[in-house]
């Protein structure tokens, strides 16, 4: 039992993966290839008859063909003459009718295989965007990438690998059963042949599954290095870390070459052997055949072919196999990731919320990192149409604070209502499309300005006129207009030509056009000059009262006019209250703007 579980897994967890998602399709391959070998055995012995006849004899000897003996039969029930020429149109039609369902089992096999990588891609990223962003956070970025780029090629060879060897199988099996039908003797050489000369691979396909894991996770690696170079290029230039940034680089590349180099040669190796280790085994074939059985030519002969194109195919199928070994440990990455992707899923709750957001109210929450508590204890109300500022030392958890709001990290303890109903019955996707998030890092795309800012909407007149008005209360129109291309504008990678406060505008704008009902901005003013600064505060001043506002400010002046200010501490909530009464009773407070004043 504990071998058969053994072998199932061995052989088989490709299978029970590629099932679950071809399901039924995989049967066809498996039936298309039964019909392959079976016209394909049944051509081959119409050999046996086709030598008795040219032979000094000049008859068939249907005895000579064992069990396959109705095969002669047939000609003799159709009343046809058993003669050179029907026996020819008989082969020919038999392997015209093979190559026919070659045809279409290979066609069969590439259909499915680029309609389960289409699944497969389908299936990840739509599993990505639902991933909770707690998960995400902490993710390993480069493992991502690779697994949605560079893996999934690979696993589409493992497929094809797998189920080549498949097919090999099935033709070995089926040339077996011919050979058994034809002399049982040959069946038996055939399998003992092949049993043998499979542990002489056992410790190759070992070897390069071993080498195939190590490889995904230096692609891994070396995929996150490049994520962090590209992103971070304008630091390593400006500090000359560039070349040590590069030698990791260079470091990782060898150990891909050396894992890569490995396969290749684990592979050579195996391709290096096929014919000696072939021609032996046929050679000692026939020396038995000869030397103690003393059988007819004829048989033999045919047997042989049988038996040459059996252990062809069961080399093939060995290097095949190894083939997908090599891809093995991309597979094991996929299901595992898979697992993960499926594992840490979002929860979205069954409320369709499509009503005006009234109350945002958060009751005793807490939310913690792994074992450290973020935030503590959070009790506080925002009302429509609010324009709420969260001020507080670096970590002390408002970025934390906004981004419960914005449904990205759900509470571990507490309440959290909208409009008086708990967030975790809402499905949260629908409450986010109502929200404006304006990141620390601007997030520009890498497209014009007016995708940019209206999402890819069509450029109609409409949709025009509404990119203007959201240019105008962004305070961004003279930009624009002064870009030579307007609103076609290229942006480039990140928005790499563009200033800090410009790409923050850009990110308002972009939240204006999508008509959102709260407006959160973390740190938007920081990367602003003051001139620029005061014409943003002006244009939130004139934005106050249309939205609920939640500023995260390191300027008390941005935030002055505030209906609400919440001082946070180590995760607390210290005091909230307006700019002037928290002036007067809070010394803390009032040391910031004083300190900020200086
Ligand atoms: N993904 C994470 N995993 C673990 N800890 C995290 C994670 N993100 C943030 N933290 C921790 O949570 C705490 C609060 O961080 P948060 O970003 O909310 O602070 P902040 O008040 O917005 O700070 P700043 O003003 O510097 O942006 C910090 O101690 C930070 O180290």
């Amino acid at each position: 039992m504990d071998l058969l579980k053994r072998f199932i897994k061995r052989y088989f967890a490709g299978l029970s993966y590629f099932y679950s998602f071809l399901g039924y399709r995989i049967f066809v391959i498996v039936f298309l290839s039964v019909i392959v070998g079976l016209l394909d055995g049944l051509g081959l012995t119409m050999f046996l008859p086709l030598l008795q006849l040219v032979s000094e004899s000049g008859t068939v000897n249907p005895d000579s063909l064992g069990r396959l003996r109705f095969l002669v039969d047939f000609f003799e029930v159709v009343n046809i003459p058993l003669n050179l020429i029907s026996i020819f149109c008989l082969m020919l039609f038999l392997f015209f009718a093979k190559g026919l369902m070659l045809y279409i089992s290979g066609i069969y096999k590439v259909n499915v295989q680029q309609w389960f990588i289409k699944k497969l891609r389908v299936s990840l990223v739509k599993g990505l965007n639902r991933l909770s962003y707690k998960f995400f956070a902490n993710a390993d970025f480069g493992r991502i990438q690779n697994t949605l780029t560079g893996e999934i090629n690979k696993v589409s060879d493992a497929y094809s690998e797998y189920f080549t060897s498949f097919q090999y199988g099935i033709l070995v099996f089926i040339y077996m059963v011919f050979a058994f039908f034809i002399d049982a003797q040959f069946a038996v050489l055939v399998s003992l042949g092949g049993f043998l000369t499979n542990f002489l691979y056992k410790n190759l396909y070992k070897n390069t599954k071993e080498a195939s894991r190590k490889l995904t996770g230096e692609n891994n690696v070396f995929e996150n290095l490049i994520i962090q170079n590209v992103g971070n290029f304008k630091y390593l230039k400006a500090t000359g870390t560039s070349d040590n940034y590069t030698n990791k680089l260079i470091d990782s590349t060898s150990r891909i070459e050396h894992s890569n180099k490995k396969i290749g040669k684990l592979e050579a190796l195996l391709n290096a052997g096929r014919e000696p280790i072939l021609i032996t085994v046929v050679v000692a074939v026939i020396l038995i055949q000869i030397t103690y059985f003393d059988s007819d030519l004829g048989p033999i002969i045919i047997s042989l072919i049988i038996f040459y194109r059996a252990l062809g195919y069961l080399v093939h199928l060995q290097i095949r196999w190894n083939k997908f070994l090599g891809t093995s440990g991309s597979l094991e990455n996929m299901t595992k990731f898979g697992k993960e992707l499926q594992a840490n899923q979002e929860k979205r709750g069954n409320i369709n919320f499509e009503e005006p957001i009234e109350i945002i109210e958060l009751s005793n929450v807490f939310f913690n990192y792994g074992k450290t508590a973020i935030l503590k204890d959070i009790s506080f109300r925002i009302n429509k149409k609010e324009t709420i500022a969260l001020v507080g030392e670096s970590g002390s958890g408002k970025t934390t604070l906004v981004n419960i709001i914005a449904g990205l990290l759900p509470i571990d303890q507490g309440e959290f209502h909208i409009n008086k109903i708990q967030t975790k019955d809402i499905n949260i996707n629908n409450l986010q499309k109502k929200i404006g998030y304006i990141t620390q890092d601007p997030v520009i795309f890498d497209d014009s300005l007016f995708n940019n800012i209206s999402f890819w909407a069509e450029q109609t007149e409409e949709n025009l006129e509404r990119f203007w008005k959201a240019v105008n209360k962004a305070a961004l129109s003279d930009f624009v207009t002064s870009l030579p291309e307007k609103e076609n504008e290229k942006l480039g990678h990140s928005g790499i030509k563009l200033s800090g406060g410009q790409k923050q505008r850009i990110s308002i704008a972009r939240e204006l056009y999508k008509d959102v009902e709260v407006l959160i901005l973390d740190e938007a003013t920081s990367a602003l000059d003051s001139e620029t600064e005061m014409a943003i505060q002006h244009n939130m001043d004139n934005l106050k009262g249309d939205y609920i506002i939640i500023i995260i400010a390191h300027r008390i002046a941005t935030i002055k006019n505030a209906d609400k200010i919440v001082i946070m501490k180590n995760g607390r909530i210290s005091e909230i209250d307006s700019y002037n009464k928290l002036i007067r009773k809070s010394p803390y407070f009032k040391k910031m703007v004083q300190l900020q004043e200086i």
